[in-house]
């Protein structure tokens, strides 16, 4: 079912190891010490704005191949920015969704949004990277992580100064909710099948902590279903193919702002 994650999560843990060996533990430990605290909070942009899209800098993934190889983060993410972004999200797994560490680090340099790390975290090394990398919060993925884990990792963060986004893909992993996570995701993507439902959000949000920020993620490819979540309860939409597919994403998702903004209603796909 869950083949792919697997997959990623051994994959990762083999590239952290030979990381280790590159830079220690401690040594980046020491430097994340040096470096100034994130400026920007995602749960607060989100409370703020009026369309709540974490636009998504993404060119490739295993569902879709590549989306757009050669594309450029600054200039991808710039205009996102201006185009009313409420954050971004940067995926820095190379093997499968073909981004970089550097990626982040340059986006969160010129960004005055906050900024995600998109990643498949499973050790505290990686938290340590998007802090000193400029990320103003982190994904956990509850399905790559065990109950113990996913709170660790989450308190790591925090301490750190970082959001979390916990994603949970059922309601088997409600579990995986600590008293500090206050900004949690739906994904829509079945992880086995690639298939996107977006009924899963509207189900799954009775569920989450009332006062929780809800994100739904993946799938979402036209404003009316921001419209119609949004009346579910969420304030966030994580979206990335349906903007880098297109030859200027920020073109395209200045285009669905103004769908969400001319107000359309019903639970389009
Ligand atoms: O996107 C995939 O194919 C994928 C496969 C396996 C694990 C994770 C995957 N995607 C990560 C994400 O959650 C999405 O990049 C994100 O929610 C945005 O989704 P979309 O708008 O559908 O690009």
């Amino acid at each position: 079912m869950r083949d792919i994650l697997n997959e990623i999560i051994a994959h990762k843990r083999y590239e952290i190891e030979r990381q280790k060996r590159s830079i220690s533990y401690t040594s980046l430990e020491r430097q994340v010490a040096d470096c100034s605290l994130p400026v920007y909070s995602l749960k607060e942009a989100l409370l703020r704005s009026d369309t709540g899209i974490i636009a998504e800098f993404k060119r490739r993934s295993p569902s879709k191949g590549w989306i757009n190889q050669h594309a450029d983060a600054v200039e991808v993410t710039g205009g996102y920015e201006k185009a009313g972004a409420a954050a971004l999200s940067v995926l820095t797994d190379l093997a499968y969704f073909g981004g970089r560490l550097d990626d982040l680090q340059q986006v969160a340099a010129q960004a005055s949004i906050p900024v995600m790390r998109k990643e498949f975290i499973v050790d505290e090394y990686q938290i340590l990277q998007a802090r000193l990398a400029g990320a103003s919060a982190i994904l956990l993925i509850a399905a790559a992580l065990t109950v113990e884990e996913s709170f660790r990792l989450t308190r790591f963060a925090k301490q750190l100064g970082l959001e979390v986004l916990l994603e949970l893909h059922d309601e088997r992993e409600t579990g995986h909710i600590a008293p500090e996570n206050d900004i949690i995701g739906v994904n829509n993507r079945n992880l086995g099948s690639f298939v996107t439902d977006l009924e899963k959000s509207s189900k799954m949000a009775r569920l989450l902590p009332k006062d929780a920020v809800r994100v739904s993620e993946s799938g979402i490819s036209n404003p009316e279903t921001v419209t119609a979540l949004r009346k579910a309860g969420y304030l966030g939409f994580l979206i990335g193919e349906n903007f880098m597919k297109q030859a200027n994403p920020g073109a395209g998702l200045a285009k669905f702002i103004e769908g969400i903004k001319s107000g359309k209603g019903g639970m389009g796909r």
